[in-house]
This record gives C-alpha cells, structure tokens and sequence, in this order.
C-alpha cells in the first residue's frame, strides 16, 4: 500500500492524503518524499488549493514514526531528521496558495505541527489533538511551536506547547485552533467550508496569501523555525527523551 494519495481535482483542489491508517497516519521518509511531490505539484497553474488528511477515521496523524525515528540517536542525527521536515512545513507555510488541514481524526505530536502549517484546520467532532511533545521531554521540532505562535493568541499558544495534552474538538475551536468542527464525510464537508473561496480566481487567492507570506517572513519565521530544530535535536539526543519514546514503542 503506497504511504500516501494525491489527487488532483476537476475544482482545482488538490488534495493529500496520508495513508498509513495502521500506523495512525505517522510521519516517515516515505510520507516526507510524498509532501514534498505535493508541494512541487500544488505550484501548477492548475491547482487553487491544498487539502491535507489522513486515511481512516481515527487519525489526521501521530506525529513523527517513532518506531522509524527511534534509530536516530545524537544530535546531529535528530537534527538531520527534523531540518528535513522544517524544511517541508516552512514551504507549507510559505505556498502562495491556501491551504487546509482536514482533520478527519486525532493529531498527535508533529501531526499538530503539520496542522498548523497551513491556512486553515478544520476537524470531525470527535477529534482529540495536542502538542504532547513535552510528555516525550522534547520540543516541537518541525517549526509547529513558531507556526503556532503566529497563528494563536501568544498565551493560547504558550499554553497548548506547556501542556502537552490532548484536547477536544470543542477546546481546540474555543482556543482558535480550529476554524471549523464538522460531523459527517470530512472531504464534502472540506469542499463545503472552501465553497466561497473556490470560486474566486486563483490570483485572487494568491494575492491574499502572498499578504501572510510578507508579514511571517517579516517577524523572522525561517530564523525562528531553525532555532526550534536546533533546540529540539539538542532535547532529542538526552536519556528522558529515549526513555519516554522507549515507554510507547514497548507498551502492551
Ligand atoms: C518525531 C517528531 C516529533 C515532533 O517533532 O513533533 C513528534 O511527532 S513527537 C509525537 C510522536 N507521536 C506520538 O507520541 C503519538 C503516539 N501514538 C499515540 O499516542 C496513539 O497511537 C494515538 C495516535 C493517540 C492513537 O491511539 P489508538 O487509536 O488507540 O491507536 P494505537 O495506539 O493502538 O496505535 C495503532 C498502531 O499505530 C502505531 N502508532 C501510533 N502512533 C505511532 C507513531 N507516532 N509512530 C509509529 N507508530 C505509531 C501503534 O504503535 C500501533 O501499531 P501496532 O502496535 O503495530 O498495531
């Protein structure tokens, strides 16, 4: 089974999906390989939008693979890692077309991280997700806490990052995580929330991203999004860190 679809639609939305349902829809160099063909792809004239979700109803995504990224051990090996999927997320943030995350089902980790690059989250109402990070003693490490910081209300964001918990779909709205919450199939209601947009010219759209791209380049995202790798490769490499993903990988 292919880790992930992409799909171009008649509409100009082109959507990504992630499709290790067994795995939760976690992160491996596959999947990585497979956003960075979508983001290549989302630049043709052709597409107006970029919808991101997972396979399945349980997962949007677990975040990283942790039984995958538990071989990289030093610093400079985490680093080589989450400098790569930065790299992914920042030319998310950065595409100059709109983007959705469509939660068809719990974000964990660096799941919230990619969530949070992109325009807009919209999540089925049973949807938990959380930056639980913390609880395996590291950071984020894909740019999602700078994502996040420019997006949330700085102690609604600061928030979400300390706790390290997993929220409902209603907390996650009340925060202003979430745009929308939706019952019923996640790709109908996609189209539904985009139905406005849709119908304008891609230039239009475009346009309007491009005012965002400014003002996040001006506040320092890029220089921002690399401290926060090299702050989490140094977490990455200490015993607490180890231990805790050891804990999940070896759980009954
Ligand atoms: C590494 C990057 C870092 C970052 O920079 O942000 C991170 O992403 S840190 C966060 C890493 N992710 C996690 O800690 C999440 C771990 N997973 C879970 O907590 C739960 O699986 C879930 C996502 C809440 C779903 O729970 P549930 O629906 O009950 O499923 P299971 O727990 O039974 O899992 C089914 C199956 O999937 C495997 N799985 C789940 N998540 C991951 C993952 N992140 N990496 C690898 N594998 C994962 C899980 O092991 C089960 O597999 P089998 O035992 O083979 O069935």
């Amino acid at each position: 089974m292919k880790p992930y679809i992409l799909e171009a639609q008649d509409d100009g939305l082109l959507v990504f999906t992630i499709n290790r349902p067994e795995k939760r829809n976690a992160i491996n160099y596959e999947v990585m390989d497979g956003l960075e063909e979508a983001l290549a792809k989302a630049l043709e004239d052709q597409i107006k939008m970029l919808v991101i979700t997972g396979a399945g109803d349980r997962a949007f995504c677990s975040g990283g693979d942790l039984s995958s990224f538990h071989q990289l051990r030093t610093e400079d090996e985490a680093f080589e890692m989450l400098n790569r999927m930065s790299a992914i997320l920042l030319k998310l943030l950065f595409l100059p077309k709109p983007t959705v995350a469509l939660m068809n089902g719990t974000a964990v980790g660096g799941g919230c991280e990619l969530a949070s690059a992109c325009d807009f989250r919209i999540a089925s109402s049973k949807v938990l997700a959380g930056f639980i990070q913390g609880t395996l003693a590291i950071t984020t490490g894909w740019g999602g806490g700078t994502f996040l910081s420019e997006k949330l209300q700085p102690a609604q964001a600061m928030k979400m990052l300390m706790e390290a918990q997993l929220y409902d779909a209603e907390q996650l709205k009340e925060m202003g995580f979430l745009q929308l919450i939706f019952s019923g199939d996640p790709i109908e209601n996609c189209r539904h929330f985009l139905n406005r947009m849709l119908v304008l010219e891609g230039d239009v759209l475009k346009a309007y991203k491009t005012m965002f791209i400014k003002k996040w380049m001006e506040a320092g995202v890029e220089e921002r999004v690399k401290q926060e790798v090299r702050n989490c490769a140094v977490l990455w490499q200490g015993e607490a860190h180890h231990r805790q993903v050891e804990k999940f990988i070896n759980r009954q």
